[in-house]
């Protein structure tokens, strides 16, 4: 070892696990994997609620109209009543053991198991964490806890099978406003959109067909129901519509279906603008008036179950089939942590890991 590359090598970070009588210990350098997920309130009060709802409305990548329009109608109107009605919501399906959403809950436990399942195939050469968009655990204070740990590459994997501006673009920029701010950068790998990656279609597949296997009797329909967005932001390039579109049409052919079995649509509609459509909430509605009696739901937009899966569509858009005449609602659950789940997680990560380990 020359003198110079004692100099290069940095105690606690460094790169050579041989550094020599002459030279503090060093550990080998690292690769840390984050799981990116969106985020959510640290509780239900009105301030809470306001804080996050404040973080995750004024962010550019989900409402996109100029501050001086947008601002005052969210600091006025929309924080004023909106933590009202959306502290309602996550009072419903909070995890009161855990005081925690169950965003939260989730995606910890996906990561504990995720980080089990890589060890096993990478050993301890990496080290994986979660962060979340808004509210905690943030995206900048995991990614220097994974350079203290000595990760000088992050693989940052933002957990929506659909590419979306306002989610995956917004965890990206979020990681790298970060990486703005250090001296030494780690290097960085974003993870693509990952929704025709076979073992992610195998999941969904068979969290529709155990589902099935369960329910009381078989479902009329299948709707595959996906967070919405604005109709301009497809119009401006997002390609998220139309990876939902293909992702039914994946999981329709993985089911060996016809296109009388599954039907698209999009929730969550927010704010005066056109959304893509058709809305879950009336089209399942439609259903039952057409004469549908069973309806299942699946969201395959969400890794996660969190408020839309567990209140909007298992809540509101239940009782709007029931309400319309419909008489069976089933609720397909996100993928969760399955096992099959967090191994086509894993098969994404490994593919994007090429060549770092
Ligand atoms: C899965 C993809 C998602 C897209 C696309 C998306 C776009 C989008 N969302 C809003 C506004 C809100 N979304 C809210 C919650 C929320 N959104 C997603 C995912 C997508 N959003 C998730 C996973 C969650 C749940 C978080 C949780 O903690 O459980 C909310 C907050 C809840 C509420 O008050 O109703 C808002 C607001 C917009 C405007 C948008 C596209 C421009
Ligand atoms: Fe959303
Ligand atoms: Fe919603």
């Amino acid at each position: 070892m020359s003198a110079s590359d004692v100099e290069l090598d940095q105690p606690g970070q460094g790169r050579l696990a041989h550094a020599g009588p002459d030279h503090p210990p060093v550990t080998r350098a690292k690769v840390g994997v984050v799981l990116a997920n969106l985020g959510t309130p640290d509780a239900t009060d009105y301030w809470s609620m306001r804080r996050y709802l404040n973080e995750f409305l004024s962010d550019k990548r989900v409402v996109d109209y100029a501050s001086w329009k947008w601002q005052p109608l969210l600091q006025g109107i929309i924080l004023t009543k909106r933590p009202f009605s959306s502290g309602k919501a996550y009072r419903s399906i909070w995890n009161e053991e855990k005081d925690e959403s169950p965003l939260l809950t989730i995606t910890r436990d996906q990561t504990a198991k995720f980080a089990a399942r890589l060890e096993r195939e990478l050993g301890d050469k990496v080290v994986v964490d979660f962060c979340m968009r808004y509210g905690n655990p943030s995206t900048d204070s995991v990614l220097r806890r994974l350079q203290a740990q000595g990760c000088e590459k992050i693989l940052f994997f933002p957990l929506y099978p659909q590419y979306a501006s306002p989610t995956s673009a917004t965890a990206n920029d979020q990681a790298f406003r970060t990486l703005m701010k250090l001296k030494w950068q780690p290097a960085i790998r974003t993870v693509p959109a990952y929704f025709e990656h076979p073992a992610y279609l195998d999941a969904l597949a068979a969290s529709v067909t155990e589902t099935y296997t369960a329910a009381e009797s078989r479902p009329d329909i299948l709707v595959a129901s996906y967070h919405g967005v604005p109709k301009r932001y497809l119009m401006e390039g997002d390609p998220y519509h139309c990876q939902c579109q293909k992702t039914t049409r994946l999981l329709k052919e993985r089911l060996g279906w016809d296109d009388s079995q599954i039907v698209t649509a999009f929730q969550s509609q927010f704010g005066p603008e056109e959304w893509v459509g058709p809305q879950t909430v009336d089209h399942v509605a439609e259903l039952a008036r057409q004469g549908h009696k069973h309806i299942a739901v699946i969201s395959p937009a969400f890794a996660s179950d969190c408020v839309e899966t567990l209140e909007e569509i298992n809540e509101e858009i239940r009782d709007s089939f029931l309400h319309a005449g419909g008489e069976h609602f089933t609720y397909v659950p996100c993928l969760n942590d399955r096992d099959d789940h967090i191994e086509a997680l894993v098969q994404v990560a490994l593919n994007e890991l090429g060549g770092w380990i």
